[in-house]
Order: structure tokens, then sequence, then C-alpha cells
């Protein structure tokens, strides 16, 4: 289990996360989900262990973070731009042929000639020579089919940072939002199924969201005699609106 404790962390006295706690068990499929500059990659890059936290721990079976037990690809991967996949991968491993199949890279390529997709891709290749349990992905932005299919089948947790819901959802079981640093929401992906009550409050001022699962909130607006609407709402947007506002 990757458990995180009161993890805070400040860059120059600014808190950019905010005690969060997050336990994550061995075979959880989960998303952080938050808009721009919530938090998502400083979150990420503390439970890789690439960065330390300002407070807190973040602990992998009771223990400190072990990289090698965690495949990680960053949001925006660097490597030497004139070498080639193999000779990075010689870091690692003599013996890489079967990690770039599985990834479907080619050896002979060189970094500039990589799409940011395949930098990812060659990031997690990295660390498959260890067989990690954990796989952290940020930003799932143009990923091609591959980097879907593996993440699919990777049999382990997967944490997959990304800021749009629905381009996710059918890879993950669990949601994590992150708001302004802090976890606002952090549950499995079924919670987010709701419906939407829409309607204008008494005085005709202010339009109200109500989100219910069952036929409670319509009842009573009906006998308050309340005209309102039923919105058929994505994950996305129950997302944007009830748990990542400014
Ligand atoms: N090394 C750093 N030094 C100073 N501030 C930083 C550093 N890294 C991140 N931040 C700040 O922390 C906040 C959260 O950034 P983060 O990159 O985690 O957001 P994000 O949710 O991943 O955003 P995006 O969706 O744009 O990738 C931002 O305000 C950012 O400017």
């Amino acid at each position: 289990m990757l458990k995180v404790i009161n993890v805070t962390k400040e860059f120059h006295g600014n808190v950019v996360i905010s005690n969060i706690n997050l336990e994550v068990r061995d075979n959880d499929k989960v998303a952080i989900i938050g808009l721009h500059n919530s938090g998502k990659t400083v979150l990420m890059e503390i439970l890789s262990g690439e960065i330390k936290p300002t407070q807190g721990k973040v602990l992998l079976d009771g223990k400190k973070v072990n990289n090698r037990k965690i495949a990680y690809a960053p949001q925006i991967p660097k490597f030497v731009p004139t070498m080639k996949v193999k000779e990075i991968m010689k870091y690692v491993t003599d013996n890489y042929d079967p990690f770039l199949d599985e990834l479907g890279l080619d050896k002979e390529k060189r970094i500039r000639d990589l799409s940011l997709d395949e930098k990812k891709r060659l990031s997690i290749a990295l660390s498959l020579p260890f067989s990690p349990k954990y796989l952290l992905f940020d930003d799932l932005s143009s990923i091609s089919n591959i980097t879907k299919d593996f993440i699919r089948k990777f049999n382990g947790a997967i944490i997959l940072a990304h800021h749009n819901l629905k381009e996710v959802w059918d890879l993950i079981d669990k949601v994590v939002i992150i708001s302004r640093g802090r976890i606002t929401f952090n549950e499995n992906k079924e919670e987010l199924l709701y419906k939407i009550v829409k309607y204008v409050d008494e005085k005709g001022e202010h339009e109200i969201w109500e989100k219910t699962k069952e036929d409670y909130a319509e009842k009573i607006l009906k006998e308050r005699g309340v005209k309102f609407d039923v919105l058929g709402v994505t994950p996305d947007e129950v997302f944007l609106y009830f748990y990542a506002r400014a």
C-alpha cells in the first residue's frame, strides 16, 4: 500500500499542496483530477519520490518510497536528445528487448525523434526490469492506444493525474479530486454518477444546482411547486461544478 500522511509542499513559502492524506492499495486504479495548477504534478512527484514533501511522509508498504517499485511517467520526461533508446535502456539492463517490445518502442530511435507519448513510455520501460507494483502517469493528453493498453494490462496499482475525467474514466475505478492543493473528493467513481437538479431560488435571483442520487430533491421541489430541470451531467462537468471551483 502507498500511504500519504499529512503531506504539505511549499516552494519559497508558498503552499502548493496542503495536508494531503491518501491511501492507494496494490490493485487500485485511481485518477487524480484537478484544474490547471491545482497541484497534480507536485503530488505525483512526491508520490514517485522525485521530490520531498515539506511536511508529512509517503510510505510504500510501511517503508520509505523505493523508486524501483514505482514506474513513473512524468508530465515532460527529460532525456539527452541525441541518445538512442537502447543506450538509455542500457543504464538499467542489457536485456532490454522484451521491455521495449512490451511498450512498442524502437530501440534505434533517438530521443529527439520520439513523440511525448513515446518518451513517457520510455520512462516506464526503464523501471520494468524491477517489476514495479505501481504505475504513475502524469497527464494523459494525446496518449496513444499502445499506452492506454499498457495501462489497462498493468498488473498492479495505477495512479493517473489528468485534468479531464472523461478521458480517463474507462481506465480507473477511484477518483481523487484536487482543488488548490487540497483533496476535495476521494471515492469510487460511481459516487460521481448522480443526477443534477437545476432550479431558480424563491427570489428568482440565483440558479441552484443540487446533486441527487434518489428522487428526493425532485420530490421536494415538486411539492413546493418549484420549476426545475434534471440535467444529464457528465462526470467531468460534475467535477468542475461541485469539486474544483476556485
Ligand atoms: N518547482 C516549483 N517551484 C515553485 N512553484 C512550483 C514548482 N512546481 C510547481 N509549482 C507551483 O505549484 C502549483 C501547482 O503546480 P502543479 O504543476 O502541481 O499543477 P498541476 O495541477 O499539475 O497543473 P497542470 O494541469 O497545468 O499540469 C502551481 O502554482 C505551480 O506554479
